[in-house]
């Protein structure tokens, strides 16, 4: 089969990824708490038959309450719990500290999601960063061997925990009165330097198995640890250079744990605000970020080499200021800023196309979205995204009734669900249990 693009939809405060998007006209202000409104997203981004939800999580908050929601949900089990009530395709994926959970809680959780979902759930296995994380656990960060050597232990443990039901285990024959085979369900009794559980877990297979594992990482340890474990990477990046080079990485680090690299699957991020026309896209961004600009505008200045005076937002940079600016080898996002600035741009709307974000930003027409998707993914740079949308309510329409549709008349993209769980959507392998060939 052609390889397709692969979609996940980012799923956070239930507000949006602009931090005024709780302010926005349709929106309720209380979202923040409202199951009903992260139910109704998913639901959208299942229409588009996108393969999954990824809801990060720090589990912190270091912005500014004052003006700004929280970036993450409530509680991301008990999201992905009420979703999964009233979707039936499309994957779940929540993220879960290495570093600040026990294995047994972690394999506990994950599984049972996984059976009340029907084999839709992933785990984003994440080692944590910042002492303001760190500090809810009443701890210090630890230094980054810790933290990945903790990691691998324990996603070692928590499979070999989903893996303690045997999968033919459950009898539950009301004839003979056997509830299960007692010769499947045996304690694993493992342990290591950081973390140990004895078992087993009470908790059958679903329906594909066990969760499938993801990671979300930057650096060769990272690499390292997805490598093994890992069939998908939530990734950032700002070029199609440096997205390859990541996803190459990753590829390189399966084939050196002995797995094929097809089984790892690389998303790089991508923000949105799909509107008719770009001036209408800048407006809604402005209203919605604006305040955080004169601020900014300092920051864009330095990606540039230049001084930006934070009272003159509302001016392009002059033929002298273009002449003059030298992106910042620092910043990967200054070229693309810099290109935007010479379109004539003012500083205002070169910092409402979002050129300072967490990942590139696309804001106008479904087209230019569709573009970057498609460049870059035959480019062989990415196997699909991660899309945050400015606002979810309205945003996550906008991508599935707009970008989808010309994804799929281009072959980009799926039209159906070919199966019901999240490993059919990921074409990731059969697991059960440890994966022999990493374990050996
Ligand atoms: C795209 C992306 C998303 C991430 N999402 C989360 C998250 O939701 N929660 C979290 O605790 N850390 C998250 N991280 C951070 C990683 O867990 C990790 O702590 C950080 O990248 C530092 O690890 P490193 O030394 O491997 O780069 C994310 C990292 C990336 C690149």
């Amino acid at each position: 089969m052609t390889r397709q693009i692969l979609i996940g939809m980012h799923l956070g405060n239930g507000y949006g990824n602009l931090p005024g998007a709780w302010r926005a006209p349709a929106v309720d202000p209380t979202s923040y708490t409202s199951f009903d409104a992260k139910v109704r997203h998913a639901q959208a981004a299942e229409r588009g038959k996108l393969q999954f939800l990824f809801l990060p999580d720090g589990p912190t908050h270091v912005g500014d309450i004052a003006n700004e929601p929280p970036n993450f949900n409530l509680d991301v089990m008990v999201t992905l719990a009420a979703i999964a009530r009233e979707t039936s395709h499309i994957g779940l994926v929540a993220t879960g500290s290495t570093t600040f959970n026990e294995p047994f809680n972690l394999a506990r959780q994950f599984k049972a999601l996984d059976v009340l979902s029907h084999g839709r759930t992933g785990w984003n296995a994440v080692t944590s960063s910042g002492e303001d994380v760190a500090a809810n656990y009443g701890q210090h960060i630890p230094s980054s061997p810790e933290r990945y050597g903790r990691a691998h232990e324990t996603v070692q443990l928590v499979q070999a925990l989903w893996g303690s039901w045997g999968e033919t285990a459950w009898v539950h024959d009301k004839a003979t009165g056997r509830f299960a085979d007692p010769e499947q369900v045996a304690p694993i009794s493992l342990g290591g330097e950081y973390v140990a559980s004895r078992g087993p877990l009470y908790i059958p297979p679903s329906e594909q198995g066990q969760p499938v594992v993801f990671h979300a990482g930057g650096s060769p340890n990272a690499h390292e640890f997805a490598g093994r474990w890992a069939n998908a990477v939530i990734g950032a990046a700002f070029t199609i250079d440096d997205a390859r080079a990541q996803r190459a990485a990753f590829r390189e680090a399966a084939k050196r744990a002995g797995r094929n690299p097809d089984e790892i699957k690389f998303f790089a991020g991508l923000m949105t605000t799909i509107t008719a026309d770009k001036r209408e896209g800048l407006d809604r961004r402005i209203t919605l970020s604006g305040r955080t600009f004169p601020q900014r505008a300092a920051y864009l200045g330095r990606m540039l080499g230049l001084y930006l005076d934070p009272a003159r937002l509302d001016e392009p940079l002059s033929a002298a200021q273009l002449s003059e600016a030298r992106p910042s080898p620092g910043d990967p996002r200054s070229v693309h800023a810099l290109k935007i600035a010479r379109q004539g741009w003012t500083v205002r709307d070169i910092l409402a196309h979002g050129v300072i974000d967490y990942h590139p930003v696309i804001v106008g027409p479904a087209a230019e979205a569709a573009d970057h998707m498609q460049e870059w993914f035959e480019a062989d740079a990415v196997d699909g995204f991660w899309v945050s949308p400015d606002i979810y309510d309205g945003g996550v329409d906008a991508f599935v009734d707009g970008v989808v549709p010309i994804l799929q008349d281009r072959g980009l993209f799926h039209r159906e669900y070919d199966g019901a769980t999240l490993r059919d959507h990921l074409g990731a392998p059969a697991q059960y249990g440890v994966d022999p060939r990493i374990t050996r």
